[in-house]
């Protein structure tokens, strides 16, 4: 793993300026995610986690601080990174086939060789033989599997995913973690994750950032000491659960 950061965040403020006075999301926090790392965005809702990825991805503009990607320069990061928001966003009249190829369609290169490209990736993603259906025909991880698909087939090196499993039933995340876990060594990505499910978090990240924003605005980072390949079973240990507890004491500033 390169010792350079994907993303690198130096002394960051921003707050959103209100009618009567300004309200600060954050106050000059730091955040660096090496290649390849998987790190989360924990934090209570209305902490800054979506205003977190609109000032990465360049949407909005640090009020004070500065936010590299690949070494890039600060001022310049749209489109820059690969963005997977909460909801799906199929576009249920287009196959699936078509809604990953959407962001393809604007790009240079044969259509057959990114068919290829899409027909590989459908079955790394186990939905071959889904090509041809629509959104409506898919159970809900499915859907999520091809708006992953379609995010990491924008060739981005740096993932940004805002709750991809948040809506999904128990049963469905914990397979998508499976999923995930199994594929995350071949992906050769790096992702920052927001969440609110503690468990999903430390189960998939190397670290961890807590979002501390009725504190201040700042933030708190927390390392993940498991060892990898690691599997969807491992919540049921007791050096999981330990860790589980050991970050919420943290969250709430009991520790
Ligand atoms: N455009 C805006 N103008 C003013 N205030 C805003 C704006 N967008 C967000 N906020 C406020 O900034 C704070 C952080 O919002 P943000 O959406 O980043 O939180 P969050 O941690 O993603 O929340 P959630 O988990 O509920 O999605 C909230 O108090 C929100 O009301």
């Amino acid at each position: 793993m390169s010792s350079s950061p994907i993303l690198s965040i130096k002394g960051l403020s921003y707050a959103f300026s209100g009618e009567e006075n300004a309200k600060s999301i954050f106050q000059h926090i730091s955040i660096d995610v090496l290649p390849g790392e998987f790190v989360s965005v924990i934090g209570a809702s209305g902490s800054g986690k979506s205003t977190l990825f609109k000032l990465i991805t360049g949407l909005l503009e640090p009020d004070e601080g500065q936010i590299w990607i690949d070494g890039g320069q600060s001022g310049k990061r749209l489109g820059k990174v690969g963005y997977m928001p909460q909801k799906d966003l199929l576009l249920p009249w287009r196959t699936v086939v078509d809604n990953v190829m959407l962001p393809l369609e604007l790009t240079k290169g044969s259509k057959q060789g990114k068919m290829d490209e899409i027909r590989e990736g459908l079955k790394r993603f186990g939905l071959a033989g889904y090509e041809k259906a629509y959104p409506h025909e898919l159970s809900g991880g499915m859907k999520q599997r091809v708006a992953f698909l379609r995010t990491i087939m924008i060739g981005k090196d740096l993932l940004l995913l805002d709750e991809p499993f948040g809506a999904l039933d128990s049963m469905t995340k914990h397979n998508m973690h499976s999923w995930l876990l199994e594929l995350w060594g071949d992906l050769q990505k790096t992702v920052l994750f927001i969440t609110h499910d503690l468990e999903e978090a430390i189960l998939l990240s190397d670290r961890i950032y807590l979002l501390l924003g009725e504190d201040g605005g700042s933030v708190k980072e927390w390392k993940v000491e498991l060892p990898r390949p690691r599997n969807s079973e491992l919540i049921y240990q007791s050096e999981f659960i330990a860790m589980r507890k050991e970050l919420e004491l943290l969250i709430h500033n009991e520790k």
